[in-house]
Parts: structure tokens; sequence; C-alpha cells
């Protein structure tokens, strides 16, 4: 019996997708992709190896994404001598020098991209990671440890307080910035429109940062922006905003979410590595929230392994916050 979740899809659907590349592909012969070998495999007890695996290693190198055949899609393949991410072998990461920015590149955009990018998304890991224990996130994080709990129910229950107010409106920044920006309207027009709808614009506004103590963690990320990107256009229009949004209420500030929605915009339309359609995709599909979740994790396990050593007691709110009503 084939779980969904362990082989891959079963053989009928294998030998299907299989059977439609042949016939797409003449000169690739069934068996030079390994699909009459499934119950070889099987008879053995092990993992088939990955369909797609085997795929692009015979098809010519201008083919079509035969990718849609396929119910399961991976971009790790444990098949082989060595484990790759989208195709690059584990050694030569390790032997490269890459860092984790590399390896988000090549599982979340399945594509190597270049240096100050890959650099770019580890400072957002790196000045994500936590922002003390006051904040959403790890105030959750710490009740539930000294709750009692274990590492994954404390982690998961400060992750549960991603979303648009907190640390959750990177996708919806990037969304509406990307959209005015394109659309050409002016701050001004943006701004007024939201209000008028009664949207909160994303990535604007700070419980805490104000316009006279700005956030540091956005001027970290404008300033390797503005001193490695070949374009920050959508940022420059991210701080118009902001300079409008501050002439209304000094909590109006560019929020770490905004900054990172807009540089972002920036890193996917400057890169060259993306074409227009993907980076419709990636926008709409909502990838860049997955950063904060990412970074943040981080943090909130530290905060998990305090209380552990700390041995920390039960939570108990301080009844004195507490307005008691009949
Ligand atoms: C890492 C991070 O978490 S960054 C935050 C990510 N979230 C966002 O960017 C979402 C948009 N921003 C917001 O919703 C808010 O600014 C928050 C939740 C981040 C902070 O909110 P608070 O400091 O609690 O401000 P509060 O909710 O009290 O609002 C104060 C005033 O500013 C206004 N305001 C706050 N943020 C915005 C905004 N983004 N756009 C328009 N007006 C805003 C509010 O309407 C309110 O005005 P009112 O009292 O006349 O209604």
């Amino acid at each position: 019996m084939h779980s969904p979740y362990s082989l891959g899809p079963p053989p009928n659907r294998r030998l299907d997708g299989c059977n439609r590349i042949t016939s797409l592909f003449p000169s690739v012969s069934i068996t030079d992709i390994g699909c009459n070998r499934h119950s070889e495999f099987e008879a053995e007890n092990r993992d088939p190896p990955s369909i797609p695996n085997f795929i692009f290693r015979f098809l010519p190198s201008s083919s079509p994404d035969v990718s849609q055949f396929f119910p399961f899609q991976i971009s790790t393949s444990s098949s082989g001598e060595e484990p790759c991410y989208a195709g690059v072998p584990m050694s030569s990461i390790v032997e490269q020098g890459l860092g984790v920015g590399d390896v988000i590149s090549l599982l979340w955009f399945k594509r190597s991209l270049p240096r100050y990018c890959t650099k770019f998304i580890e400072i957002c890991i790196m000045l994500c990671a936590d922002h003390g224990p006051c904040a959403s996130g790890a105030h959750n994080t710490i009740v539930t440890a000294r709750a009692g709990k274990d590492l994954v129910s404390s982690l998961v229950s400060g992750l549960l307080t991603i979303g648009p107010r907190f640390g959750g409106a990177i996708d919806d920044a990037a969304r509406y910035f990307k959209d005015v920006y394109d659309g050409g309207l002016t701050p001004y027009e943006f701004v007024e429109g939201m209000k008028k709808k009664g949207i909160r614009v994303p990535g604007i506004g700070h419980r805490i940062k104000r316009g006279d103590n700005r956030d540091k963690r956005v001027e970290l990320l404008q300033l390797f922006a503005r001193t490695n990107f070949p374009s920050v256009k959508y940022m420059e229009y991210a701080v118009q905003v902001e300079t409008y949004t501050l002439s209304k209420a000094n909590n109006l500030v560019l929020n770490v979410d905004g900054a990172i929605g807009s540089l972002f915009l920036d890193l996917l339309a400057g890169s060259g590595m993306f074409t227009k359609q993907e980076i419709d995709e990636i926008v709409e599909i909502g990838y860049l929230n997955g950063l904060f979740v990412l970074a943040r994790s981080i943090g909130l396990i530290g905060h998990t392994f305090d209380q552990k050593r700390l041995k920390q007691p039960l939570y108990h709110h301080p009844w004195e916050d507490v307005l008691y009503t009949k």
C-alpha cells in the first residue's frame, strides 16, 4: 500500500506520467527513465529513485517543463549518492562555502541567486531572529514553556501569533507596494485610498518605534540594499509612503515587514533571475512571510531553552493588569 507521503506517486501514476513523457519525447525510452523498474525496487524494499531525477538526466536541456505530469514535485533529491537541493549536491554547497541564504534560494526559489541576494536573505533572517521577550510570539512561547510543554509546542505557540499585526505583513506589503508602484499611484493616492477602504497600510506602523526612534533593522536593510542592489525603486517608493504617513502620525513608520516586502520586490525585479510572471506568482502565493517565520523560530527556540534552563515556574499574569467587571 503506497502512502502519498512516502514513496511518491504510486506505480500506476508513475507509469502514466512516464508514458506521457515517452510519447512526447520519442528519444527517451521507458527503461531510460526507470519507470518499469518500480517492482524491482519494491522487491528489494528500497525507495524507487525519483522519476523527475531520471527524466531530467535523459531529456535535452531545451525540453519543456515535464513537472506538470507529476502530482508530487520535489527539489530535494535523496536518491543519488548524496542529497541535492534543486540539483546542487550537498558537497558542492559545502565546498563553495555557501550559506543558509543560498539553501533558501535553492529550496524556495529553485535557483542559485547571486551572492548579494542570498546575503540579503541571510541578513533578513539574522535581523528578524528575535525582538525580546515582550513581542507577541516570544511571550506565547515563554508562557507555553513555563506551562511545562515541550520544545515543539512552545515554538508553534509563538509562531501562531505571526500574522497581519505581527511579522506576517511582509507578503501584503509586497503585494500592495507592487500594485501601487507598478500602477503609478502616488503615495498620497495610495494611503488616502487605503484609508477610504478602511484598510491599514501593510508594512507601515509600529507599536513601539516612532519617527524619532527608527527601527535599526529597517535602516540596516536599507543600507545593504542601497549599497548592493542594482535598483531600489520599490524601497524608495515605500520610503515616500512613510514620509507621507509620518506627516499624519509619528507611529506610522516603515516597519521591518514593509522594508523586507519592498526590498524583496527590488531583489526579484533587479536581479534579472526571475521573469515577470515568476515575480507575480511569488508575490501572489506569498513566499515572504516565510522569511519572518523561519527567522523568528530561531529566537523562539532560544526563549524556550531559556525558560527550561532557568527552571521557570508556571506563568501567572499579574492581577493588577486585569479589570474585573460584573
Ligand atoms: C515585525 C512587525 O510585526 S512589524 C508590523 C507588521 N504589521 C503591519 O505592518 C500591519 C499594519 N500596521 C498595523 O496594523 C499597526 O501599525 C501595528 C499593529 C503594527 C501597530 O499598531 P499600534 O501601535 O497598536 O497602533 P494602533 O493600532 O493603536 O493605531 C494607532 C493609530 O494609527 C493608525 N494606524 C496604525 N497603523 C496604521 C497603518 N498601517 N495604516 C494606517 N493607519 C494606521 C490606526 O488607525 C490608529 O489610528 P486611530 O486611533 O485613529 O484609529
